[in-house]
């Protein structure tokens, strides 16, 4: 029988999953049937955690004690602001792997003692006002955006239909409830996600390995998004050419919606049952408060899956992704149908073209989507699955059904302008996210060998020279661009195809604080050096 080393209420020090940083945590209370230690870290965040992951508090105040001439603010701030910590990749590796080591308990040499320092250094600030004011900050937070929402995209989706969409129509008449439900909308719904679901599970394309999981396990992922787009498009096309009336989705683009949230809505239900069940190792840090309306609405678990089948990942690259082109291409039949033309116009071709784009080269690299936030943090629950069911295809889709009835004719200059503007975003966002993407899976790429990088007490180092010396996120900037060539074809008449541009400002610039934070827990001071020298979050001297 083992014996329980901590008890509830103690003090010790706890290791951040996936990493090698211990922070000062609170024992809640141990689980003798599956072996893990509830602690409470600082911020109010709670995690079950293994017993080797929990150190006595002891041990490491008296490493510390013992360090403390050198932990002058001076030595600190000269050490950590040296540039000779910033190295070029070909020394680098060899000093993650060895600052990796070097904070292993059992190494003991002066090297590990510099990198503890920097461990202890990280630890969490208290919230001000306390873990309990954050607590139900959270939670109402959650009710709230959960009923806002799908009340948010109803009111898009009402808005975009009036000739004159503007705030002073406010609100846009609802049509009777009854009319927004149709089983043949939900029929399209599902037959749609299971053609998806189909073409994800096919033997084709590559098996692309996820990045490594607290357990060191490594998901393999069917990386088959482009060939998926290209079978929808010849789909599409014989449907097209067998008599399909595609307008159909601009005429019940309501109903269609509806549909759409009904299943986000019952996936979420399923997931947040089955995220009750699996074992804590595989669930997301966060979204398990135990508060069913806060945990349902974040996500719980990290990588729900159905044998091979990837729920997130199928969810976020497939049926709201390439919808979101099938529905801009019915658009555009439908403008033809109502302004009696014989081709799309110029204004929706661009947008069409541009958003295009957009998805295809994201399935092209959509073995790049296995590195970003959603894929390797976050759980998987309402919001993402609302976000990728029907906020993408619903509401991305605005600028060419803006466009159906308010018809924005451009010059050759205004195209060539806006063409060169999309070009420039999309040069910005793919050499980016490319270049982090290759160093992320390959930090020894000879490719990169001529990056600089800064080391982590993890192993991982960061890149600090080439885009991501520019701004901290080069990838935001490049997608900024593009959004304001998706706008520009629509004109100034109306605020609502600025939407997008409107919502991305803020989501991005929320989602680099939620990553900016992420990253100060992970990386401590060398995140901090990162911040000291590139200056600018996304926009060069700006921002
Ligand atoms: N159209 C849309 O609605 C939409 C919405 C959101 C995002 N996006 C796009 O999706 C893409 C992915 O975005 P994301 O939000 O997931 O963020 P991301 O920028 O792809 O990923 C952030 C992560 O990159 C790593 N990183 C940060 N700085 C680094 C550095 N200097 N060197 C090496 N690695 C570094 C860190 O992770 P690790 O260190 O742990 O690897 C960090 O957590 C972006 O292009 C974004 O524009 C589009
Ligand atoms: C307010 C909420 C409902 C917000 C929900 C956010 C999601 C809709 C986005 C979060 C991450 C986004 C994302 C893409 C689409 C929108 C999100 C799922 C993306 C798949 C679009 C294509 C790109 O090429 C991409 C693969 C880089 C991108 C990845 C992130």
């Amino acid at each position: 029988m083992p014996t329980v080393r901590f008890q509830s209420g103690e003090m010790v020090m706890g290791r951040w999953p996936g990493s090698n940083l211990y922070y000062e945590v609170k024992v809640l209370r141990f689980s003798p049937k599956s072996q893990l230690y509830t602690v409470i870290y600082k911020d109010g965040t709670e995690l079950e955690l293994k017993d080797q992951d929990i150190k006595s508090a002891t041990g490491f105040r008296t490493r510390s004690r013992s360090r403390s001439r050198s932990r002058s603010p001076a030595r600190r701030r000269s050490r950590s602001r040296s540039p000779a910590r910033i190295t070029r990749r070909s020394s680098s590796r060899t000093a993650a792997v060895a600052a990796a080591a070097a904070i292993t308990e059992s190494t003991p040499n002066s090297r590990r003692d510099a990198k503890l320092k920097d461990v202890l250094e990280v630890r969490l600030k208290p919230l001000v006002g306390g873990p309990k004011t954050l607590i139900i900050f959270l939670f109402v937070g959650a009710y709230f955006w959960l009923l806002f929402l799908p009340a948010w995209v109803l009111f898009l989706l009402l808005q975009v239909t009036l000739v004159d969409p503007s705030l002073a129509n406010f609100p846009p008449p609802l049509p009777p409830l009854e009319t927004l439900f149709d089983g043949q909308a939900l029929g399209i719904v599902l037959l749609w996600t299971l053609f998806q679901a189909l073409l994800y599970i096919l033997p084709v394309g590559k098996l692309s390995e996820g990045m490594p999981l607290r357990t060191g396990e490594r998901l393999k992922y069917r990386t088959n998004g482009f060939f998926a787009i290209v079978v929808s498009a010849v789909a599409v096309a014989a449907a097209v050419y067998q008599g399909v009336d595609l307008t159909y989705i601009h005429s019940n683009f309501l109903q269609l919606a509806v549909a759409s949230f009904l299943g986000s809505f019952l996936l979420s239900v399923y997931l947040y049952v089955r995220s009750r069940y699996v074992p804590p190792d595989q669930l997301a840090l966060g979204g398990n408060s135990g508060n069913v309306v806060y945990d349902f609405f974040k996500g719980h678990e990290l990588n729900p899956r159905i044998k091979n089948f990837d729920l997130k990942f199928f969810c976020e690259m497939r049926p709201g992704l390439i919808g979101w082109c099938v529905i801009n291409f019915a658009m555009a039949l439908a403008e033809m149908q109502e302004q009696h033309l014989e081709a799309p116009s110029h204004a929706m071709i661009l947008v069409n073209l541009f958003q295009l784009l957009y998805v295809v080269d994201g399935l092209w690299n959509e073995e790049a989507i296995l590195t970003t936030m959603d894929l390797m943090h976050d759980g998987f629950g309402f919001m993402l699955a609302f976000g990728d069911l029907v906020w993408v295809p619903f509401t991305y889709s605005l600028q060419a059904y803006y466009l159906v009835t308010h018809p924005n004719p451009l010059g050759l200059p205004a195209l060539i302008a806006i063409v060169a503007i999309k070009l420039l975003g999309f040069y910005i966002f793919r050499m980016s996210n490319s270049q982090k993407n290759a160093f992320r899976r390959n930090p020894s790429d000879p490719k990169l060998a001529h990056l600089k990088t800064i080391p982590t007490a993890t192993g991982k180092s960061l890149l600090v020279s080439g885009w991501w010396g520019v701004v901290r996120h080069p990838n935001y900037l490049g997608d900024l661009i593009m959004a304001l060539a998706w706008s520009l074809p629509c004109g100034f008449s109306h605020l609502l195809p600025w939407y997008y541009m409107i919502y991305f400002i803020i989501l991005l610039v929320h989602r680099n604080s939620r990553d900016m934070s992420e990253c100060r827990r992970k990386y401590g001071s060398a995140w901090d050096e990162y911040c000291q020298t590139v200056r600018y979050r996304i926009i060069p001297g700006i921002y």
